[in-house]
């Protein structure tokens, strides 16, 4: 039997017998070189640093790129690293799929310490502020969720421990945001050294959200007179302190009971799931899929590990937004999105069973192929079209990524002005394209409004998934049943597809509105419309 530990790294036979690969370095050389000199800390101890970005530093080390490896700190879900880091030695199994369920298996020991980022864990925190001090950091990364990087409540009010933060000061933070900016102040402090704050959360321009955050709490600390004005000046001097923009692309699901009990049998000792009381899913293992983009904003100015040897885009900051553009809005989520809204109402619990739907992938292939490529905007650096082609034919196909089509419905009102929205925008405004000859992402939107009856395509009652904007958008739909005639359809749905909001454009003044209530007509014809419609225009 196999422990995910250190003292078992030595049984090499074992390893190459379940045939899972070994880190080709010294690890306690990486480690207490690490320990002196530290480069590189990440914030955000879970599931895609562990499979993604410890992996890149893992592979420079390996290169001989790189002579240190990177300090994990965890803002907010301490268990993570009592019950994941410690335990295992900071080690991590990282399981890497194709979509023919070839799995590769890696040992990743790039990951040096695991700190708890509070002042309650004492020591913890003091070598935090150690490390900030130190002249070596360049970098310093964050993978925490968008709502890692919030400071307000929805009525626009700071949050309560952001409240508290910037009432006490740099002293003892409780919020995230209030850490980090506290930790600056630590690096400020030692000497203005630089460094580069680089956020790599799944939102647009994250790199100017990260930066509004730990500026602002600067500026009430500096209102206030608990920190110098000369701070804020630091945070916002490029050349000494940067937040590049980035644009990160690789499915990471959640552990996975299949990819668990393969390394049970594998021989591998203790390979258990957890979820945290803070909501985390997580194990000694990472399960991944094989593709993967990374884009991000060259600006670093303390110097940077040479990214781009592991595969890393550096570029400028427009190159950043057009990938993330040609990802978001073209090639990647709104196939995903169209996924969503089909599988919920076709009974779907999987994303990769719903690839295999000739009418579902034809549909995505209509809408990524014919619709999107015609309007996409193109980074120069991935192209578009075979990315399209990995992700239809490799990526959401791939059974080992457990994706659920309720998963990616969450929160569809928010997504469709990016996902939808922008590409019939750019139709309007190209003198070359017709509008109207849409017709996929038409369906798709008639296919969302039949979601919002929230009546799965059986007649059984679909629950939605969050969504902030159901409640009221349920309301117009509320009183329409199957297979029955209504003549104010048109007036029904208008509240809807006049809502620039929702969709960037109104549908009505672009002259879409009436293939939509055309669409939708068809779907509410009795049980079963939703696929004959589907199966009338995608054939
Ligand atoms: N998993 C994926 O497929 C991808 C994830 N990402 C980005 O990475 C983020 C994290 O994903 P995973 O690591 O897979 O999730 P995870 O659930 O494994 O870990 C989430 C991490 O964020 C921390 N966190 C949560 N709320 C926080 C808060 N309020 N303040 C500070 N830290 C907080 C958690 O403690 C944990 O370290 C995503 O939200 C997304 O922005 C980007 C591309 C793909
Ligand atoms: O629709 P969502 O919730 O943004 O999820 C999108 C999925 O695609 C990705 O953007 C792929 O990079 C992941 O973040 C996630 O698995």
């Amino acid at each position: 039997m196999l422990e995910l530990k250190r003292k078992d790294i030595s049984k090499q036979d074992l390893w190459q017998k379940a045939n899972i690969v070994l880190p080709q370095f010294d690890i306690e050389k990486i480690e207490n070189a690490t320990y002196q000199n530290p480069v590189w800390v990440h914030f955000g101890a879970g599931n895609i640093f562990r499979g993604y970005i410890a992996a890149i530093a893992q592979d420079l080390i390996e290169r001989g790129e790189l002579d240190r490896g990177v300090i994990a700190a965890e803002l907010f879900d301490y268990e993570i690293i009592d019950r994941i880091y410690k335990p295992y030695d900071n080690l991590c199994l990282v399981v890497t799929s194709d979509a023919k369920g070839n799995l590769e298996k890696k040992v990743v020991a790039s990951i040096t310490e695991g700190l708890k980022c509070d002042k309650s864990f004492e020591a913890d925190w003091q070598r935090l502020c150690r490390i900030f001090e130190s002249s070596s950091l360049q970098l310093v990364t964050f993978t925490i969720t968008e709502k890692g990087y919030n400071l307000f409540d929805l009525k626009g009010d700071y949050l309560p421990a952001v409240k508290e933060d910037i009432k006490n000061g740099p002293q003892s933070p409780k919020s995230s945001m209030g850490k980090v900016a506290a930790l600056a102040y630590v690096r400020y402090k030692s000497g203005r050294k630089p460094v580069a704050y680089v956020s790599l959360d799944n939102c647009s321009k994250n790199g100017e959200k990260l930066q509004s955050s730990i500026v602002q709490i600067a500026k009430e600390w500096a209102k206030k007179g608990l920190v110098e004005e000369d701070f804020v000046e630091y945070l916002n001097h490029s050349s000494v302190v940067s937040f590049p923009w980035s644009m990160i692309d690789k499915i990471v699901p959640r552990p996975s009971e299949r990819i668990k009990e393969l390394l049970e049998e594998d021989g591998l000792e203790n390979m258990d799931i957890i979820c945290t009381s803070k909501n985390t899913y997580i194990a000694p293992f990472v399960n991944t899929e094989k593709a993967q983009y990374l884009v991000i904003e060259d600006s670093f100015p303390n110097g940077r590990p040479p990214l781009e040897r592991a595969g890393v885009f550096m570029t400028d900051r427009k190159t950043v937004e057009d990938s993330e553009r040609m990802k978001v809005q073209t090639c990647l989520n709104p196939l995903h999105t169209a996924l969503a809204i089909f599988g919920c109402l076709l009974g779907y619990k999987t994303i990769y069973e719903e690839v295999k739907d000739e009418h579902l992938r034809r549909l995505i292939e209509k809408i990524g192929y014919d619709e999107g490529l015609k309007v996409v905007v193109d980074p120069k650096i991935i192209n578009p079209r075979k990315y399209i082609k990995e992700v239809i034919e490799e990526r959401l196909p791939n059974p080992y990524i457990p994706d659920t089509p309720q998963r990616i419905a969450t929160d569809t009102s928010q997504k469709m002005p990016i996902r939808f929205g922008e590409t019939i925008k750019a139709y309007t405004e190209n003198s070359d394209l017709d509008v109207k000859s849409l017709k996929y992402i038409p369906l798709v939107i008639a296919g969302w409004l039949r979601y919002l009856m929230c009546i799965d395509d059986d007649g059984n009652v679909l629950e939605p998934s969050p969504d902030p904007l159901i409640p009221e958008l349920k309301k117009y739909l509320e009183g329409i049943e199957l297979g029955k005639e209504y003549e104010d359809l048109e007036e029904r749905l208008r509240p809807i597809l006049t809502n620039e909001v929702i969709f960037r454009v109104d549908l009505f003044k672009v002259g879409l509105a009436q293939r939509i209530i055309e669409y939708f007509k068809e779907m509410i014809q009795g049980v079963g419309a939703v696929r004959k419609t589907l199966q009338k225009y995608v054939s």
